[in-house]
């Protein structure tokens, strides 16, 4: 299987480490322009680095965006209207509603759009639950106030006074989505495998105490009740993204390939 990566940042880099370890080939890396360069040097010569959409396509079988919001709209419909899988990390762009609709036709007659779990838990278990109805689902997120650092947080809560755990956003799903796109991806995929964008509720929390992300998600319907705890690792590169999101990405990518799946 021929794996390309769109967006090579701090996710990107650790998707390709460990899928090389566990046995895959990265052939194939799609970015911007402005940061050709750079990726080119980090990645040995028999990886193509290209931001041209149809020669990316052309190199891989299978595709991993970890390339944020707007990377996932401008390239998602394309790279899947090639007929390649493509497996997102910026889940939060389908709580646009046009975005999600132009993923979704594209992968009708397409590849397939593979939603991973990303950084939590449980989403199998949500997803089994909803069959059977659900009354009530409830993410929260607390982060070190760095992580919080560069996005809308930063009107919100005065991340260099925070003494305590503190809540400063409380909203939907889909409000949280659009608002924190660097940080609120997993809220939407949990979205998407349960109650939907506008019942899933939200809490963010900034909290000096920790140094990982803390991920928790409730939920209760005629299934019974549900409540996980994710105490995730964060990659050196950016503190915002859990070394569990790459990893997940790896699992989505083997899966595909496999005649066993777990
Ligand atoms: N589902 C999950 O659990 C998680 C999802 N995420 C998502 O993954 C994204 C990537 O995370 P990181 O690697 O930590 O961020 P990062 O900021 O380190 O890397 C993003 C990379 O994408 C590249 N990029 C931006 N626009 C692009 C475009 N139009 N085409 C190609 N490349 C483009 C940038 O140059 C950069 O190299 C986040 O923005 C977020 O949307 C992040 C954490 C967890
Ligand atoms: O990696 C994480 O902890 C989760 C995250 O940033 C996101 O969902 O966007």
């Amino acid at each position: 299987m021929k794996v390309g990566i769109i967006g090579y940042g701090a996710m990107g880099a650790a998707f390709r480490s460990v899928l090389e370890d566990e046995g895959g080939k990265v052939t194939a890396v799609l970015g911007r322009a402005s940061s050709l360069a750079r990726t080119r040097a980090e990645l040995p010569t028999s990886v193509l680095v290209t931001d041209d959409v149809a020669a990316f396509c052309a190199a891989v079988d299978v595709a991993v965006e970890c390339a944020g919001h707007e990377g996932l709209r401008l390239h998602g419909p394309r790279v899947l209207a090639a007929g390649i899988d493509l497996v997102v990390a910026s889940v939060g762009a389908l709580a646009d509603a046009p975005t999600e609709a132009a993923l979704r036709a594209a992968a009708e007659t397409g590849g397939r759009l593979v939603i991973p779990a990303g950084a939590l838990a449980g989403l199998d278990a949500l997803s089994a639950a909803r069959a059977a109805g659900l009354e009530e689902v409830r993410y929260t997120s607390r982060k070190a106030p760095r992580a919080w650092r560069g996005t809308k947080a930063e009107t919100m809560i005065d991340l260099d006074a925070v003494t305590q755990a503190t809540v400063f956003f409380e909203g939907s799903a889909r409000e949280a989505a659009l608002a924190f796109p660097q940080n609120a991806n997993v809220v939407a995929a949990a979205a998407l495998a349960g109650a939907g964008f506008e019942a899933t509720r939200v809490a963010l929390m900034a909290d000096p105490q920790t140094s990982a992300n803390r991920h928790q998600l409730e939920a209760r319907g005629a299934f019974g009740e549900l409540s996980l705890q994710v105490l995730a690792r964060t990659l050196e590169a950016n503190p915002k993204t859990s070394l569990l999101a790459p990893l997940s990405l790896v699992r989505a990518v083997l899966n595909l390939g496999r005649k066993v799946i777990v």
